[in-house]
């Protein structure tokens, strides 16, 4: 494999990394992080929910009012926001040029996924994010993985199983740059690994969205 990019002008395009909870995003993104320290860097995102103890602002997020929040929302600040659980959640594009030279990732949910798509191209300079899906095996892979991790009551998993439908009914359409089905966590890394660094033949080295049955998420 390549080890130098094979054109540096990739590095400079946020790679968006998406796919249902529980497929080993985190896993995969903490060993492509620990493998290039420096390389990458993931955006800090603005939220209205108080600091919890240990957070420091500006490191895990900056915190600020819902004015202001909402503030920055009218001045068209945010690529992505969301309101979860009472608090709003978002990446501004500052957040992502803040990052430079450090390529970008995101990893974020597909309400995001669709605002980014339709904000991106519309910056200037514009934006050209590489779409990537991190998919699971099957779905009963999926599910085991999920409540394997035991991090989760029955009803989150309730509804990482319904946001999984919608990501891989998404997915299913073929809007993705990319896809990467982690089955083996070496050769899912080593994929991402290519993506990532731009690496010689990343465009290609995508797998096959498996075929998956959603009704199996019901
Ligand atoms: N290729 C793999 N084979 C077997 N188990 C895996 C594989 N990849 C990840 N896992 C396990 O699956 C579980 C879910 O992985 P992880 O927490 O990285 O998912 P995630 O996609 O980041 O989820 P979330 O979006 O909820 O953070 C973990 O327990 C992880 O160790």
């Amino acid at each position: 494999m390549s080890q130098i990019p094979i054109n540096p002008e990739v590095l400079t395009r946020p790679l968006v990394c998406c796919g249902p909870s529980g497929t080993g995003k985190s896993t995969l993104l903490n060993k492509l992080f620990s493998d290039y320290p420096g390389q990458f860097g993931f955006s800090v995102s603005h939220t209205t929910r108080n600091p919890r103890a240990g957070e420091e602002n500006g490191r895990e997020y900056h915190f600020v009012s819902r004015e202001e929040f909402m503030r920055r929302v009218e001045n068209g600040e945010f690529l992505e926001w969301a309101e979860f659980g009472g608090n709003c959640y978002g990446t501004t594009f500052a957040a992502l040029t803040a990052l430079h030279p450090k390529r970008c990732i995101l990893d974020i949910e597909l309400q995001g996924v669709l605002q980014l798509r339709a904000k991106a191209p519309q910056q200037t300079p514009p934006l050209n994010p590489v779409y990537l899906f991190l998919a699971p095996p099957t779905i009963a892979e999926l599910k085991k993985r999920l409540s394997g991790r035991g991090t989760e009551t029955d009803s989150s998993i309730r509804k990482r199983l319904d946001a999984a439908r919608k990501e891989i009914e998404y997915a299913q359409e073929g809007k993705h740059d990319i896809y990467i089905v982690n089955t083996d966590l070496k050769v899912a890394g080593d994929k991402l690994e290519k993506v990532a660094m731009g690496f010689e033949g990343w465009e290609g080295c995508g797998d096959k969205l498996p075929d998956f049955d959603v009704k199996e998420l019901e």
